[in-house]
């Protein structure tokens, strides 16, 4: 907006700008108002006391400029957003355009989408580009938070930037300056919990943002040679846990056939020096990690087949932790086809409301696929817009399960009364259990942090049932030998 001071190219000292922007004279517009959105927006406010808020959800933008907060479990999040809302520092509009007109800063947190063939899809990030064109004056500057395919800004977003408005190259500034927060701790965060990794289109747009996050943060900020390489730091961050993680599955599945717990080995090897592998489980979820590998995949030539492999690895565990469960429950003499099931846990992580991704959907799928009856219990989410019947925490001891199947260790799970359930097998994906004073039949997914290897009787070891398909199945696992169907639901595929 001319008329009010300029960030990008300003002739003013540093020391003068950050004044400026304390003191509300440098407008910021933050476009995405969702989980990460509102949090950062409101972080915004409390350090320039100059922000509008864009969302194109009406019921978003109204309850913001009513001082609530739409998002959940973010502490100090409804305060804050009260608290600047009421003060006239925090304001939102469904305007995108006229924002952009007003705001000198203009910030980019809207989510970066993968179509169904994997590509990554920028339609939402393109839309807000548009918009703050339609209102960019010189020595604006543009900032990205929403994770981007590397390239994006400069192969993308500033050339539409450039086309959409009348300006040239070396008026307005560009930098990735990505988001790096965790649902139920935003705040903390954002204000500084980590470096802050800048990376602009020119040095003058990196010296720009560097000056807004060094405001904002109070953490050290690391300025990166480009915004390609900003964009790449925050992907690369993602490869590594989907990879990790993959490798730690593909370890945690040798806890049968070696007998141990492939969790004390992976903690032991960890605590030496150079080691730091990460947790085994049913699979990954989230909006995030399970997506950011086909940022690279799908859009370089150089050929990828590690991250390919994990990406595959993780995909099928959902399936792996399953036919776990048809071989304990075939231990028992009850075929998975035969079997009710409820699953445990249909978010993707505990205490969060976000179920993209989420391994219990794979779960639930490869159950149903099985031919399973299959329940679910969530605190969050209701499991009947999953496929799953839902059964509430407080009705789990007048249910009867054959199984279950622990996926996501919600908080609440802890006084599950397992003494009064009638005995079950149950597969422990996340080691969040201990069975072995109950009746249940306990099988840990690569074994327990205390060392136990996976399989723990339940108490006086006789769930009414035959052993021996159990022991077949076992010797299978041993020999690699094709388990018979129709109690393998990865398709067979050795993963
Ligand atoms: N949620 C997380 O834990 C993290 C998210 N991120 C990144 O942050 C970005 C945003 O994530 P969330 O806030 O979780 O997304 P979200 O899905 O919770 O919210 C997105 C918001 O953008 C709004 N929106 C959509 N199109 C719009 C448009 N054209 N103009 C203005 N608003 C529009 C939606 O109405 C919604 O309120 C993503 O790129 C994600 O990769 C990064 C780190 C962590
Ligand atoms: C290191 C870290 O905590 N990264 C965050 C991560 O958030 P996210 O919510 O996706 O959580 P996550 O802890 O990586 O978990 C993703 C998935 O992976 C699974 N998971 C995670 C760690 C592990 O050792 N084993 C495992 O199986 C989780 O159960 C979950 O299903 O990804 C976010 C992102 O990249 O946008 C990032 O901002 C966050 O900082």
């Amino acid at each position: 907006m001319t008329g009010t001071p300029e960030l990008y190219g300003s002739t003013l000292s540093e020391e003068l700008l950050r004044e400026q922007l304390a003191d509300g004279e440098i407008p910021v517009a933050v476009y995405g108002l969702g989980k990460m959105g509102l949090p950062l927006a409101s972080v915004y406010a409390e350090t320039t006391g100059n922000v509008t808020g864009v969302d194109i959800d009406p019921t978003v933008v109204e309850r913001l400029n009513d001082g609530e907060s739409h998002v959940v479990g973010e502490p100090g999040l409804g305060d804050l957003v009260a608290d600047q809302v009421e003060r006239g520092r925090l304001g939102a509009t469904t305007d995108g355009s006229a924002a952009a007109e007003d705001a000198r800063i203009h910030v980019i947190i809207v989510p970066t989408l993968l179509s169904e063939d994997h590509e990554p899809d920028l339609t939402t990030v393109e839309a807000v580009v548009e918009d703050i064109a339609a209102g960019l004056s010189p020595g604006d500057l543009v900032v990205a938070e929403s994770t981007l395919p590397p390239g994006s800004c400069r192969d993308v977003l500033l050339p539409h930037l450039l086309q959409e408005s009348d300006l040239e190259r070396g008026e307005f500034g560009l930098a990735f300056c990505p988001e790096r927060t965790k649902s139920g701790r935003a705040l903390q965060d954002i204000r500084g919990a980590y470096p802050k990794v800048v990376g602009g289109v020119d040095a003058e747009s990196t010296r720009a943002a560097e000056i807004v996050y060094d405001e904002l943060s109070s953490n050290e900020i690391h300025t990166v040679s480009d915004a390609t390489t900003a964009e790449a730091v925050k992907v690369f961050e993602g490869v590594y846990r989907d990879v990790n993680i993959a490798l730690a599955n593909e370890l945690g599945r040798l806890a049968d056939e070696l007998e141990i717990s492939v969790r004390e080995a992976i903690d032991t090897a960890n605590g030496l020096s150079v080691c730091q592998l990460h947790e085994p489980g049913p699979g990954v979820g989230g909006h995030c990690i399970p997506y950011y590998p086909h940022f690279l995949l799908s859009r370089l030539e150089e050929p990828m087949p590690v991250m390919q492999t994990a990406r595959d690895l993780n995909d099928r565990m959902p399936s792996v932790v399953v036919d776990r469960l048809a071989d304990e429950l075939a231990a028992t003499g009850t075929d998975l086809v035969d079997a009710s099931v409820v699953v445990l846990g249909v978010t993707y992580r505990p205490g969060v409301e976000e179920t993209r991704a989420s391994p219990a959907l794979g779960v639930i799928d490869a159950l149903s696929v099985a031919g399973a009856d299959v329940a679910a219990v969530d605190p969050l989410v209701d499991p009947a817009d999953y496929g799953a019947r839902p059964v509430s925490l407080e009705e789990l001891p007048d249910e009867s399960f054959d199984g279950a199947i622990v996926v996501t260790p919600h908080e609440e799970f802890d006084g599950i009364p397992w003494e009064r359930l009638e005995p079950m097998v149950v597969v422990d994906g996340r080691d969040a259990l201990d069975l072995s004073e109950t009746p249940h039949r306990q099988y840990t997914f690569a074994g327990s942090h205390d060392g136990s290897a996976p399989t723990v009787d339940a108490r006086g070891g006789d769930l009414g049932g035959d052993d021996s398909d159990g022991e077949a199945a076992s010797a299978r696992r041993e020999t690699g030998e094709p388990e018979p169907e129709p109690s393998r639901t990865d398709g067979g595929a050795d993963v």
